[in-house]
């Protein structure tokens, strides 16, 4: 090697920086460099690479690499957040089908008559909803479920192994319908509703032996399972449900007291679907909000998005209104709100509930709030979304009315429910 230096060197027509990079490229692949003991004279950058490791050095400038910084995590499309909480499913459930018996007659050398050992199928797998407390949506939750079907019986008297039952786990709340009819509540973790039955399993020709017949040729085939279209709802999506026109700011909201990260955008109806934030308390203590898509004039009559969200502002237990400040008269809001509320369900605008006064780092919003309090009896929390401006406050009356509503759920038969 040091022949190979001395041949390259002595022309002394390469400059220090290339002559290193050769021999960083050809020899030092296997050898960790001695050779800067060499009195060579090498740049200090130079030097720095070759000590910095036995990885081939790269000719290309550090300058040009990429920095590679934390990862970014991308913000997830409206469809994909959706997906994340599901709060009513429609699901065919097809039980497990009996395994068939079988016909078989003992045999044996020199018994002539064994008689019939013609085993029975085993039953078919049922499906059982089961409340989980740890399952918060129904978005794990398939269109379609088959159970296991028995196993077939055998000779020598062998039954078939029954099929295993089938559980899906649901959340704690959740009503299971048929054809709009309530047939079960899961309002407790472990509750269990046997939706499906599966079919029993079909006889052997063993079964049928009797005094009258000594030698059955008869083995009957499994039961089909029951098969049953049902669907499952949230009976409470979430503790709190921020109500409002499109625009007011409820997506923004949701982002700056919870984890949640739904789409906001300055244009009406940017939430099509309602996603459910977790307000988490130093206590441990959680508290669920929905941001709900936004109501206009009429959405009782299925203007806007509809209805089907005012289902949605039904299974809250409290109300957050909020309000545009920036808009030119945002009590008026607040009246159509109440109102869409009470024609879908009279009594609904009345749940205990707060009013939101959003978007408070505008500069006319300032001046509007003075008349807001005058023309409503309760408590007005003004924030601002964007900019996070006294949230603390929204967040602590958020726990007054988790804790309001837990009182009242304790003093009746029911157990309070934790999210
Ligand atoms: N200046 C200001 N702008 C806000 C504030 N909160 C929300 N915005 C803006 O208002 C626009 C609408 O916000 P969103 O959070 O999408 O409103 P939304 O009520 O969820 O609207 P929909 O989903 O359409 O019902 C966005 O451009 C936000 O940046 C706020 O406190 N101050
Ligand atoms: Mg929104």
């Amino acid at each position: 090697m040091l022949a190979t230096l001395s041949r390259l060197r002595s022309p002394r027509l390469l400059s220090p920086e290339i002559f290193l990079g050769y021999i960083l490229g050809q020899e030092v692949r296997s050898k960790k460099v001695s050779l800067l003991s060499h009195s060579l004279p090498v740049s200090a950058a130079v030097r720095q690479k070759v000590i910095a490791g036995s990885r081939d050095v790269s000719s290309s400038c550090s300058l040009c690499a990429k920095v590679r910084g934390q990862p970014k995590k991308r913000e997830l499309s409206e469809k994909k957040l959706t997906r994340c909480f599901v709060d009513h499913r429609r699901v065919k459930l097809m039980a497990g089908s009996g395994g068939r018996g079988v016909s078989s007659f003992h045999s044996e050398p020199r018994k002539e008559w064994g008689g019939p050992d013609g085993g029975n199928g085993g039953d078919g797998g049922s499906i059982i909803m089961k409340a989980d407390k740890f399952v918060k949506s129904l978005a794990q939750v398939v269109p379609i479920y088959k159970g296991e079907d028995g196993q077939p019986g055998g000779s020598k008297n062998c039954y078939g192994k029954n099929g295993s039952s089938y559980y899906i786990s649901v959340p704690v709340g959740t009503v299971v319908k048929e054809e709009g009819e309530a047939l079960a509540d899961l309002s407790e973790h472990g509750q269990e509703y046997l939706a499906v039955f599966g079919g029993i399993g079909g006889k052997g020709n063993r079964f049928f032996l009797s005094n009258e017949n000594r030698a059955p040729m008869t083995a009957t085939r499994g039961m089909l399972g029951q098969e049953r279209v049902l669907q499952l709802e949230l009976r409470t999506m979430a503790h709190a449900g921020l109500v409002g026109f499109p625009n007011a700011g409820k997506s923004s909201l949701l982002r700056a007291i919870s984890n949640a990260r739904p789409a906001v955008a300055a244009y009406p109806f940017t939430t099509l679907n309602p996603h459910v934030g977790i307000v988490n308390y130093r206590d441990h203590e959680q508290v669920a909000v929905a941001d709900i898509p936004g109501i206009i004039r009429g959405a009782h009559l299925n203007r806007g998005l509809g209805i089907s969200f005012l289902r949605h502002i039904e299974r809250c237990r409290f109300l957050l209104y909020v309000l545009d400040l920036s808009s030119p008269e945002p009590w008026t809001q607040l009246v159509h709100l109440r109102y869409e509320l009470d024609q879908y369900e009279p009594g609904l605008s009345l749940r205990p509930q707060v009013i939101i006064a959003n978007k408070m780092d505008l500069p006319e919003a300032r001046e509007k709030l003075e008349t807001l309090k005058s023309h409503v009896s309760q408590r007005v929390i003004p924030v601002s979304a964007l900019t996070g401006q006294n949230t603390e406050e929204l967040i602590l009356h958020l726990r007054e009315l988790y804790d309001g509503y837990l009182q009242g759920e304790g003093s009746g038969e029911e157990k309070p429910k934790r999210w």
